[in-house]
C-alpha cells in the first residue's frame, strides 16, 4: 500500500512573489476554490503580516475553502505570528508556517546571528505558534546551502518545540537532485525524532532541478511537497505542481500518491495563467500548448498508430483532451492522410504520394499549414464550401466601438458589424456574426516581438470546438488585424464534418 504525498500548494504566496502576478481578494478566492476541486492538502495563502490586504486574503479564504488546511507564513518574529494566528481565525484547519535561514549565507549575512541564536530563536518561534494553533510548520530557509549537522540539530530541537512538519527548502535552487536527496535522507538517519514529523520539500528552479530534486526528496522519505501551478514563483520559479503529480502517476515505483484530480490541471493552469497574467511557455511540461502537439513525421506516425509510442501521459488524464498533429516540412504521410481524412477526402497509394510531394514544397516555405492550404492542394478531389477569407476589416472608437468586417466563406461574400468592449473584442464578433463557429475562445495572447512601440504583434489563440483544440497564429503591426487573422486561421482549422456541428 502506497504512502499518502501531501501537497501543499503555495501558488497564492510564494507564486504570488513574482513581479506583476498580484491577485486581490476575490482573485485569491477564485484560485483558492479551484485549488480545492483539484484536490490539494495545503493552501499556503498568504503572509497576513506583509499587508492589510494579504491578511484580508488569508481571512476570506479561510471562509471560501472547507477540505484544504489553511496555512500562512511568518518570519520567526512573535508579531508575524500573532498575526498569522489572527488571519486564520475563521480556517477550519489552520497551519501557521514559521522559519529562519539556516545556511552560513543567511546566519551570517542576511540575520548577522550565530548558529545558537538561530536554533533558539527557531525553537520560540514554534513553541509560540503551537500556543495558536496544534499544526506547526518550520521551514529551514536556505536548508539546500546548510551544514548538514547544523541541519539536522536544528529540526531535531524545533521538532522537540512542538513542529508537526518540517520543511527543507532549497531556497536558491542550488542543489543537485543526488545532493537534494541525500539531504533528506541525511535527516531521515540522524535526527533522532523525525518520525514525530512529516518531511517537506520546497524547490526552487534556478538550476532547472526543482522538479526532480523534489522528486529525489520523496524518494528518500518527503512527504509533503510545496509547489506552484505551472511552476510560478521567485525567480526561476518554484516546482510545478503538475510536473510532480505526474511524475508520480506515472512511476509506481515511487510508494506514494496524492489526492489530485489530475483532469482539471489543464484548466487550473489556465485559470492561474490568465488571473495572474503569467503566460505558459509552449513546451512547458504537462500544460504547455505543445506539451500534447506532434510536429515531426516519424513521431506522428507513431502516435497516429498507437498513442503510447510517443506520449507516457494520456492528454485526458490531464483535461488536455486530444493531442495534436500539426502540418509542418517535417510530417509525413501519415499525418497528411490524417488531416485529409478529417476534411473528407480520402486519398490512398498514388494520389496521396502526389499530394504529399506538393504539400512538402509549400510546408517548406510555411511554417504552418491549414486547412486552406490543404484544400488547395486536392482542389481537384473537392471544394470546401466552408473556407473562410478575411477582407478589409475596419474599426472606430467614437463614443461607442464598432467594427466591420468583409469576409468570403467558400463563394459567398458576407459583411458585418458588431460593437464590442475594444477593437478587438468588436472585430471578433464581427467575424463571429458570420461565421457562426460555435467555439470557445479558450487562450488568447499578444505579445510584442521586440518591445518598441513600432513593434510587431505575435497572436496566439486556442479555440475549443467539442473537445478539440484548434490554434490559429499571426502577427502584424496592427494588433487588431493581428487578431482577427489569428481567430481567422484557427476557424480555418476546423475540419468540414466538425464546422458543421454546433
Ligand atoms: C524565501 C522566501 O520566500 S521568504 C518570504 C518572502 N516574502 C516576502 O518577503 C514578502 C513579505 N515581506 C514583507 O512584507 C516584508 O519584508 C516584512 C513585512 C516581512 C518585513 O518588512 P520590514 O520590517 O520592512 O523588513 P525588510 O523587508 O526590510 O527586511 C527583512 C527583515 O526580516 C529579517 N528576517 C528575514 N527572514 C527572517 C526570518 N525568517 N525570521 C526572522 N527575521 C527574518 C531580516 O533579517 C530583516 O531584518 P533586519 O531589518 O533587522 O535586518
Ligand atoms: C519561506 C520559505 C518556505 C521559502 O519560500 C523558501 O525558502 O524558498
Ligand atoms: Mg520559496
Amino acid at each position: 500500500m502506497s504512502e499518502k504525498l501531501w501537497i501543499f500548494d503555495t501558488t497564492l504566496r510564494d507564486g504570488e512573489q513574482v513581479p506583476g502576478c498580484q491577485l486581490n481578494t476575490q482573485e485569491k478566492i477564485v484560485v483558492a476554490k479551484a485549488l480545492e476541486e483539484l484536490g490539494v492538502d495545503i493552501i499556503e495563502a498568504g503572509f497576513p503580516i506583509s499587508s492589510p490586504g494579504d491578511f484580508n486574503s488569508v481571512l476570506e479564504i479561510s471562509k471560501a475553502v472547507s477540505n484544504p488546511i489553511i496555512c500562512a507564513l511568518s518570519r520567526a518574529v512573535e508579531k508575524d505570528i500573532e498575526v498569522a494566528a489572527q488571519s486564520l481565525k475563521f480556517a477550519k484547519k489552520g497551519r501557521i508556517h514559521t522559519g529562519i535561514g539556516v545556511s552560513p549565507y543567511h546566519i551570517q549575512y542576511k540575520l548577522r546571528s550565530t548558529p545558537e541564536d538561530i536554533i533558539a530563536r527557531g525553537v520560540a518561534a514554534v513553541k509560540f505558534a503551537r500556543r495558536f494553533v496544534d499544526d506547526v510548520e518550520f521551514y529551514a530557509e536556505d536548508a539546500g546551502r546548510a551544514e548538514p549537522d547544523f541541519l539536522n540539530k536544528i529540526i531535531e530541537e524545533v521538532i522537540k518545540a512542538g513542529a508537526t512538519v518540517v520543511n527543507i527548502p532549497d531556497t536558491t535552487g542550488y542543489t543537485l537532485p543526488e545532493q537534494y536527496g541525500a539531504i533528506i535522507a541525511s535527516l531521515k538517519n540522524n535526527v533522532p525524532n523525525i518520525d514525530k514529523a512529516i518531511i517537506a520539500t520546497h524547490c526552487h528552479n534556478d538550476l532547472g532541478m526543482a522538479t526532480a530534486n523534489t522528486v529525489a526528496g520523496v524518494q528518500h522519505g518527503a512527504r509533503q511537497v510545496e509547489v506552484t501551478i505551472n511552476g510560478i514563483g521567485e525567480r526561476a520559479g518554484n516546482t510545478s505542481l503538475e510536473e510532480v503529480v505526474m511524475a508520480i502517476k506515472c512511476h509506481k515505483s515511487i510508494p506514494v500518491h496524492t489526492e489530485i484530480v489530475t483532469p482539471r490541471i489543464y484548466n487550473t493552469s489556465r485559470l492561474i495563467s490568465k488571473l495572474m497574467n503569467m503566460p505558459v511557455q509552449p513546451n512547458k511540461a504537462i500544460v504547455g500548448r505543445n506539451a500534447f502537439a506532434h510536429s515531426s513525421g516519424i513521431h506522428q506516425d507513431g502516435v497516429l498508430k498507437h498513442r503510447e509510442n510517443y506520449e507516457i501521459i494520456d492528454p485526458k488524464d490531464v483535461g488536455v483532451g486530444e493531442s495534436t498533429i500539426v502540418l509542418t516540412a517535417r510530417s509525413g504521410r501519415a499525418a497528411l492522410k490524417h488531416h485529409l481524412d478529417a476534411l473528407g477526402v480520402e486519398l490512398e497509394g498514388e494520389a496521396l504520394r502526389e499530394v504529399y510531394e506538393e504539400f512538402l514544397i509549400l510546408a517548406d516555405s510555411k511554417r504552418d499549414i491549414g486547412r486552406k492550404d490543404l484544400m488547395g492542394l486536392v482542389g481537384k478531389f473537392v471544394t470546401d464550401s466552408n473556407f473562410i477569407e478575411l477582407g478589409k476589416v475596419t474599426y472606430s472608437s467614437n463614443g461607442t466601438i464598432q467594427a466591420q468586417v468583409e469576409m468570403k466563406i467558400g463563394d459567398e461574400s458576407h459583411t458585418s458589424t458588431a460593437h464590442g468592449n475594444g477593437p478587438v473584442d468588436a472585430v471578433l464578433k464581427a467575424i463571429d456574426k458570420i461565421a457562426k463557429p460555435a467555439v470557445e475562445l479558450e487562450e488568447f495572447l499578444i505579445q510584442a516581438i521586440t518591445h518598441g512601440s513600432d513593434d510587431v504583434a505575435k497572436v496566439h489563440m486556442r479555440l475549443i470546438k467539442g473537445d478539440k483544440p484548434y490554434y490559429g497564429f499571426s502577427s502584424h503591426t496592427d494588433i487588431v488585424l493581428a487578431s482577427a487573422q489569428a481567430f481567422v486561421d484557427a476557424l480555418n482549422k476546423i475540419p468540414v464534418k466538425e464546422y458543421a456541428t454546433a
